[in-house]
């Protein structure tokens, strides 16, 4: 798969993806111009730090002659916390990192983000390699998002830190449970309805609900991360444009965080992007066709589409710290058309109540 490059205002950064990257992870650092005295400090969960091609990279980057320490933690978006965060600062300390030295996040996106904001507040900001492990990661990886979760909502700490290179091991995600990748197609979906509709009918007429042969993957992953990487480098730090990647996020993220992570983060998405599907057509936005072509090509990939029986106030006060809104009112990435995307700052939450509750009904 050839090298992709994102633009950034703090450092351009390559996306290298093939089969074997991570076997070749300590090659990738040399070829970085990583010096050969630096400190590296390897980030993962506890599953993945378990997996065969783990202990290969971790090896690989010892083998390269860098001094390595590997930090696990329990495997899931709990860990994307303060105090798991907190746990792992002194280790940095004991193990002698220095401002010249490296973060690896070796991991999902829950990784990417804690490994990345790890780095982003350690002495003030060190540099950090992104090395995805999971489908979802082919967004998470990319953008410099990096954060933890608050009790009160997702991601509600963070930065925007891109990575010195997202090195991605597309073999590691043979390895990945079912649905783990179900998980990821979810935001492959939502790539195509942002930005590539010829992805989108590709994923209508062939759903993808198991990791296919490097020669099915890799033209779609590159499809998916060319759509994030053009919506990045137009607004990397999401003063406007950039919003239109959070389309299914503002009621999937409150989706996801009222399930206490029960719901993967994509399953919430794909919930989100059914329901703001269904507020952009009662806004007159969106077509009843259009909208249905959406909640169809997620369940085709397993994915979930009805919301859960939630108390509507609680999931109302989840949305209310989503960081789009700039007043009272909310603000919503929604649908237009496949390949279209606007960004409506006057929605009420009577009328998201309305289309929650609908959607409610349909499910009985
Ligand atoms: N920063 C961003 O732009 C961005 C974008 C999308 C999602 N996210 C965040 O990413 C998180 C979800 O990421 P995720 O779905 O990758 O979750 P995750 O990191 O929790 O990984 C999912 C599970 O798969 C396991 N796993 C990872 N790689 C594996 C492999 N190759 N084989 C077998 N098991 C493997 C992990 O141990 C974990 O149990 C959420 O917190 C979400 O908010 C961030
Ligand atoms: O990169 C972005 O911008 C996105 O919105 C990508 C999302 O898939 C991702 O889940 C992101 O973390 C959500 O951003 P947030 O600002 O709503 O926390
Ligand atoms: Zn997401």
């Amino acid at each position: 798969m050839s090298t992709l490059h994102v633009k950034s205002k703090t450092g351009d950064y390559p996306v290298v993806a093939d089969g074997h990257v991570l076997e070749k992870l300590g090659e990738h650092l040399v070829a970085l111009n990583t010096p050969k005295d630096t400190r590296v400090t390897i980030i993962t969960d506890e599953t993945v730090g378990q997996l065969p091609f783990a202990k290969t990279a971790i090896q690989s980057i010892e083998d390269a002659g860098y001094r390595t320490q590997c930090l696990e933690v329990p495997a899931g978006d709990q860990s994307k916390s303060l105090a798991v965060a907190s746990t792992l600062y002194p280790k940095l300390l004991a193990f002698g990192m220095r401002r010249s030295d490296l973060i690896v996040a070796l991991g999902g996106g829950v990784i990417g983000d804690l490994a990345g904001f790890i780095a982003a507040t350690y002495l003030r900001g060190i540099a950090f390699v992104q090395a995805p492990t999971t489908l979802l990661a082919h967004d998470s990886s990319i953008g410099g998002k990096v954060g933890v979760n608050l009790p009160e909502g997702k991601n509600l700490v963070g930065a925007f830190y891109p990575p010195r290179a997202v090195l991605y091991d597309l073999s590691a995600l043979a390895h990945l449970p079912a649905r783990q990748w179900i998980n990821g197609m979810a935001e492959v979906i939502k790539h195509g309805i942002i930005g590539n509709p010829q992805l989108f009918e590709q994923l209508e007429a062939q759903p993808l609900t198991s990791c296919p042969d490097a020669a099915v993957l890799e033209p779609i992953l590159t499809a998916a991360m060319k759509v994030k990487i053009d919506v990045v480098e137009a607004d990397e730090r999401e003063a406007s444009r950039r919003q239109v990647l959070n389309i299914g996020h503002t009621l999937g993220h409150a989706i996801e965080q009222r399930s206490h992570y029960q719901l993967g983060h994509g399953e919430a998405v794909s919930i989100g992007l059914v329901l703001e599907a269904k507020l952009a057509v009662a806004r007159g936005l969106l077509d009843e066709q259009t909208a249905r072509r959406i909640e169809v090509v997620l369940a085709n990939h397993g994915l979930p589409t009805a919301p859960p029986r939630d108390d509507w106030n609680e999931v109302a006060a989840l949305i209310d710290v989503d960081k789009k809104h700039g007043s009272t009112l909310w603000t919503f990435a929604l649908p237009t058309a496949i390949g279209d995307v606007a960004i409506v700052k006057d929605v009420s939450k009577a009328e998201v109540e309305v289309v929650y509750q609908r959607a409610l009904e349909e499910a009985e």
